[in-house]
């Protein structure tokens, strides 16, 4: 299938690691921006709900098959907060460093055991508006909130993730070990399968 694919987001971190990811594919893949879509409403309850709705978006305002992904980080002391609302923790959409320094300060003092989370993204694929049918993929790192940040690569949480696997924090992999292990990657993976069994790959 090479057939152009709007990815319906618009934060850069993902566009660039969606880039990375699908480079493998023969889809081409171009983010909404280029298509002047702007936001989508993320009113949804789940994540799932939420990446159907930026799908749906983006199909109906470009006419195009469209991928969009719904991620975030589930913190276990606070009963699995940021979550959904992981872009806006803080109250400003996207404003990470505010968003990581929320999240260190309502973890102060807690022990590392305590300190257990993880990244979710789910991707929802849809044909076009009215496809009754997307196709949803789910994955999930596991991972602990370190005590302060830590490396430049990658985005969003990823300074204060710590990948028990390789004793350091998201932020601080080599892109192609994060693309390896991440839950975007996972996701993909996952999507892929449905794919090849739906003859679309
Ligand atoms: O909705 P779009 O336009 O895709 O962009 P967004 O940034 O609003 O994306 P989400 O609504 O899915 O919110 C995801 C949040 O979770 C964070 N997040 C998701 N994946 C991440 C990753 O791989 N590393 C670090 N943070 C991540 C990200 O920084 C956001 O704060
Ligand atoms: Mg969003």
């Amino acid at each position: 299938m090479s057939q152009t694919i709007v990815l319906a987001s618009n934060n850069a971190g993902k566009i660039k690691e969606f880039n990375e990811l699908l480079s493998q594919f023969n889809f081409e893949v171009k983010p909404q921006g280029d298509f002047h879509v702007a936001d989508a409403e993320e009113t949804g309850l789940t994540f799932v709900e939420n990446a159907i709705l930026k799908a749906r978006h983006a199909c109906a305002e470009t006419g195009l098959p469209a991928l969009a992904d719904d991620s975030g980080i589930e913190v276990d002391f606070l009963n699995g907060a940021p979550g959904i609302y992981s872009a806006r923790f803080a109250g400003e959409h996207g404003n990470n460093e505010a968003n990581n320094a929320l999240l260190l300060e309502k973890l102060a003092g807690v022990p590392e055991e305590q300190r257990t989370a993880r990244f979710h993204c789910v991707l929802a694929f849809m044909r076009h508006k009215d496809d009754p049918t997307p196709i949803i993929a789910h994955g999930s790192w596991e991972g602990r909130i370190l005590e302060s940040a830590e490396g430049v690569e990658g985005f969003g949480y990823d300074p204060i993730f710590f990948v028990p696997e390789k004793g350091c924090s998201s932020a601080s992999l080599p892109k192609e070990v994060k693309n390896q292990l991440s839950h975007r990657a996972k996701a993909l993976a996952e999507l892929v399968e449905a794919f090849k069994a739906r003859q679309m790959l």
